[in-house]
């Protein structure tokens, strides 16, 4: 007897795949938002999951959660059918939305003390000291949630999705508009956490946040179109690099826009990088272009910023 096609068969997650999902599809009206999406996470892995604004990162996220049921596709959060199991998903979940969710006119303790009770946590005070102790919130724990920093109110948030000890955390732009040491605070705690074994989805537009990654997956218009390290996703890319240092001119700059070969041009403060998919065109153009002005050129390092970018225009000139 001959094996069935693999769509055929039931799909299941390896033992150690907390998020397993493949052929996710959802339509809103006409438009299809998310265009057949597979997507593996492993037990303590932190992946980052980047696109350009309405490429579908929330409609994915929300999906695997099952907070929004997918038009097509299926796979398992948690061992639990995204389809079918979203209660028993939703319990072992921590999803930390776009927008802060929480009381600003309750202080951070009674937010939490808010949060204990939907999900009935026991002792209900011990644990609350816990989670604040552990985010180092205890300090502040009486102040009003609507008088924090933008900080503080993404610790606070943190807090309140990781209360319940969930096992996958899913989180969307958690420090959009947070400053740097803000930002590299609370990606030390994510980190923390994924040392315990909670896994991490991590939807950002931060390229320094992109790198904090175990791993990355990009999508544009609903489609998946890069994913691995993001050493493998830059030399994937094909993207060849070379640095102009010296004149950092808008009109430098333009002159380099027209050469064969060149893709995108960037300013550095007063370097120029200039970015191509043909290596030996570049190359060729912009070592004439710096002999002609005296200026040193030289190979530099292709950017996480410059894939993006390479990866987002073909994306947009496919879809037009
Ligand atoms: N409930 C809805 N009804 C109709 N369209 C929707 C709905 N939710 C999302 N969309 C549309 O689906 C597309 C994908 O949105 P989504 O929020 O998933 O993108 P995103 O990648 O998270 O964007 P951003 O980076 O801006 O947060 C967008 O065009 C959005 O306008």
């Amino acid at each position: 007897m001959t094996a069935p096609p693999a769509s055929d068969q039931p799909f299941a997650a390896t033992s150690d795949e907390v998020i397993a999902v493949r052929g996710l599809t959802k339509r809103f009206g006409t438009k299809t938002v998310v265009d057949n999406v597979d997507l593996n996470v492993k037990r303590g892995e932190i992946v980052g999951f980047l696109g350009p604004n309405g490429s579908g990162k929330t409609t994915t996220i929300r999906m695997i959660c099952g907070l929004l049921k997918a038009d097509e596709g299926e796979g398992t959060a948690l061992g639990h059918d995204i389809r079918t199991e979203s209660a028993a998903i939703k319990l072992q979940t921590g999803y930390m939305t776009q927008r802060f969710s929480y009381y600003e006119d309750l202080t951070i303790r009674e937010n939490l003390d808010f949060v204990a009770r939907l999900y009935d946590l026991r002792p209900r005070g011990e644990t609350i000291d816990r989670t604040l102790e552990r985010l180092g919130l205890a300090d502040r724990q009486n102040q009003l949630a609507g008088t924090l920093s933008g900080g503080w109110k993404q610790r606070l948030a943190l807090a309140a999705c990781v209360m319940h000890q969930p096992k996958l955390l899913l989180l969307d732009e958690p420090t959009a508009g947070v400053d740097p040491k803000a930002r590299r605070e609370f990606w030390d705690e994510i980190h923390a956490l994924a040392d315990e074994g909670l896994t991490v989805l991590v939807s950002t537009h931060y390229m320094d946040e992109a790198e904090r990654c175990h791993r990355i997956v990009y999508i544009a218009y609903g489609t998946i179109v890069a994913r691995g390290t993001v050493a493998q996703v830059v030399a994937e890319s094909g993207l060849k690099t070379w640095v102009i240092h010296g004149d950092g001119s808008g009109r430098l700059m333009n002159e380099l826009r027209t050469l064969p070969g060149v893709e995108q041009v960037a300013p550095f403060g007063t370097d120029i990088h200039v970015v191509g998919s043909d290596g030996g065109a570049l190359e060729k153009g912009v070592t004439a272009v710096a002999r002609e002005r005296n200026l040193k050129a030289e190979p530099g390092e292709t950017s996480l910023e410059d894939v993006f970018i390479k990866l987002m225009t073909d994306a947009q000139a496919l879809e037009q």
